[in-house]
């Protein structure tokens, strides 16, 4: 181990021949053309890859429809690997492969256990601040053990209210500067962030920080792109349609390891 290396790694995992199986909550259930889903989620990786990321794939889950969205399975804060205990039932069979792999990668394992439940996708962290979303998908007594987990390593946890979306990263997440991006409609308190811009695209509150100011977005997002052009970011759109009519969006499809120490 020769510490203080930063790695950027991204895990993934694809998609289920039985993607439309998954779960919907908030929009209502439309045809998935999971051949259409595979496509764009080839290019969603290829993506990662072209802007740095080496992109690890977790076994196949085929009888988990839901398991492409890999993000939720996990926290990773510094070097520690917080197992999610998914508050939808049927999605628990999800994170035994996530802990094997980031095992393998060398992080220090913590995990959410019950009465706990957690989401990945409820997790934003901003440097040292880690929002988490109080919501369907997530408990006190998970926001209390992420807490537990993570403020002896210098986090600062904040529990935000998340009402009108599936994750609270369905409703935000952040530039790279720190500042919060939501549409407004979907956002229950946008007071609770110090930095608040609205968007005016729903998809357009979701992006995955490539590094050097690229920003991974949906395409379904145009005009919220325009704007982040307009901020001096680089929007990498791609389209994951698919994805986006099981309730995912381009954070959930991976989870990034920045921190690493290899
Ligand atoms: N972090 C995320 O936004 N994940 C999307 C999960 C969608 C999946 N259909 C679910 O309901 O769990």
């Amino acid at each position: 181990m020769t510490g203080g290396a930063t790695s950027r790694k991204a895990l993934v995992r694809r998609p289920s021949p039985r993607l439309a199986d998954g779960l919907v909550t908030h929009i209502d259930r439309t045809p998935v053309d999971a051949a259409l889903a595979l496509r764009q989620w080839e290019v969603y990786v290829v993506a990662l890859r072209a802007h740095g990321w080496e992109t690890i794939e977790l076994p196949p889950l085929d009888d988990c429809p839901d398991g492409v969205f890999v993000e939720d399975t996990m926290v990773v804060y510094k070097n520690v690997a917080v197992i999610a205990r998914p508050g939808a039932e049927p999605r628990r069979a999800e994170t035994a492969t996530t802990e094997e792999a980031v095992t393998g990668l060398g992080c220090s394992l913590n995990r959410i256990r019950e009465p706990g439940t957690l989401d990945g996708g409820d997790v934003l962290k901003i440097g040292d601040t880690v929002y988490v979303g109080r919501g369907g998908r997530t408990n006190g007594d998970g926001v209390r053990q992420l807490r537990a987990a993570l403020e002896p390593l210098g986090a600062r946890v904040v529990a935000v209210p998340v009402s009108k979306v599936l994750h609270l990263k369905s409703a935000v997440t952040a530039l790279p500067d720190g500042t919060v991006i939501g549409y407004p409609p979907l956002v229950d308190d946008p007071g609770a962030f110090d930095r608040f811009l609205p968007v005016p695209e729903e998809s357009g509150a979701h992006v995955v920080l490539l590094g050097g100011g690229k920003l991974l977005m949906a395409a379904s997002a145009p005009r919220t792109a325009e704007r982040f052009a307009d901020l001096g970011y680089e929007p990498v759109p791609v389209d994951i349609s698919e994805f986006e009519k099981m309730e995912g969006c381009v954070t959930c499809l991976s989870v990034r390891l920045r921190e690493l120490y290899g």
